[in-house]
């Protein structure tokens, strides 16, 4: 910390619950004070009530519930309710909420002209992020950030319109006419429906699939103050809309050190398995620095331990790929790469584990999804918790618009050349 009377120290928060926060400026007060904290490693820029994580530990919670248990016991949807409204939907609520989706789920003929009128090779997350900002157009009358109603028939029109909107780029991307949705499927069937048409025909393995795309949803719903989140919240402090403040968590998470880490681990799979499967050599390259090979899908920000829903992710994979005829190839890479990884000193103790997007990608390739679509899906997955945080950040009478501070390290004072 540095102010203008020089070095002190503070204690600071600890993050483990019931912590009172310390309100350093009234303590110093009448001091100017800047904390230099690169990617805010220890600045918290809000209070907030919807996700808990102790990283140390390993624990995921969604508005109190342990992710463990969401995953057995609950839906996507369900999730999506609690995240958002703050409890569980009772059966009438949930029935609701997904007419309400159904009902909305449509695009206008406009904006199908414009998703078919960009680049079709153009990345899906540019595409998707593009046009969900358009929307604030398409419905002007649900921008109003002050207007709770208002609010609340965008964040249905989001919800009800991502996956038709991801659909329709998707089968733009690969030739196909766009399909319509289907409401008399629940949310995560239509989004099957709407990416390829009526399934494998094997309606077990489309069973298993729907399942498996709703864990996977329900699993990425919220992460609290995540680099795409944070987006959306520093958007939404200016009073932006949040169509346009969703947009703005797309191209966040698109980045490969964020959401399209998912997509890069696939790639790195790929790679190894094109150099003979050679895992030894591929791990001594991490360790190499001059290399600057990175073990993609390990490591993260907050947890010092196992990403809980890698945990979770591994399992389905599992149950997904065992329905394969051949061994899936990737996976068994994947499954001897993390094994030789924890048996590693070198990754154990810097406390790298496998994070949410070290097996996600293999499920969504045997599912028959391009790496190009992965990381949609965890944006389609993502797009609750973005929802819950700019409407939460809304209500908090303590919200300011995001202005982060800056060290200045140029160059001091100096007069225009011959002045
Ligand atoms: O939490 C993060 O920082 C990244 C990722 O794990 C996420 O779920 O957003």
């Amino acid at each position: 910390l540095r102010y203008d009377g020089g070095e002190q120290t503070f204690p600071l928060l600890t993050g483990s619950e019931g912590d009172q926060a310390i309100d350093v400026k009234n303590l110093l007060s009448g001091a100017s004070m800047t904390t230099l904290d690169p990617g805010f490693g220890n600045t918290a820029s809000c209070r907030s009530e919807i996700t808990y994580i102790d990283g140390a530990a390993g624990i995921l919670r969604y508005r109190g519930y342990p992710i463990q248990e969401l995953a057995k016991h609950s839906s996507f949807l369900e999730v999506a309710y609690l995240v958002i409204r703050g409890e569980l939907p009772s059966p009438g609520d949930l029935k609701e909420f997904g007419e309400q989706l159904s009902a909305n789920a449509g695009i206008p003929a406009e904006m199908s002209a414009l998703l078919d009128a960009l680049p079709r090779n153009g990345h899906p997350m540019t595409l998707l992020a593009a046009a969900v900002n358009t929307l604030a157009a398409y419905y002007a009358d649900s921008v109003d950030p002050k207007d709770d109603q208002q609010v609340e028939t965008a964040t249905i029109r989001l919800l009800a319109k991502l996956p038709t909107i991801a659909a329709h780029i998707y089968r733009r991307s690969v030739g196909e006419e766009p399909i319509a949705p289907d409401p008399s499927l629940d949310y995560v069937g239509n989004l099957l429906h709407m990416l390829f048409g009526d399934g494998s025909g094997d309606s077990e393995l489309d069973a298993l699939y729907a399942k498996a795309l709703d864990l996977l949803l329900l699993l990425h719903a919220d992460h609290e103050l995540n680099c795409s989140t944070a987006t959306v919240r520093v958007v939404g402090s200016s009073d932006a809309d949040i169509y346009g403040s969703v947009s703005a968590g797309i191209n966040a998470l698109f980045g490969p050190l964020h959401g399209g880490a998912n997509q890069a681990v696939l790639e790195m799979l790929e790679e190894i398995r094109d150099l003979g499967g050679d895992i030894d050599s591929f791990l001594a390259k991490v360790k190499d620095k001059e290399s600057k090979t990175r073990l993609m899908g390990f490591g993260h920000r907050v947890y010092k331990n196992f990403d809980p829903r890698s945990r979770e992710i591994k399992g389905l994979a599992a149950d997904i790929l065992a329905r394969q005829e051949e061994p899936d190839e990737l996976f068994a890479l994947a499954l001897e790469l993390e094994g030789k990884a924890l048996a590693d000193s070198y990754f154990t103790d810097r406390k790298l584990y496998p994070n949410v997007d070290f097996y996600s990608g293999v499920i969504y390739r045997a599912m028959g999804f391009p790496t190009n679509m992965f990381t949609v899906l965890f944006a389609l997955g993502r797009l609750p918790g973005w929802i819950a945080h700019w409407r939460e950040q809304r209500k908090d009478p303590a919200t300011r618009i995001a202005r982060p501070r800056q060290l200045y390290t140029g160059p001091t004072e100096r007069s225009y050349p011959g002045q």
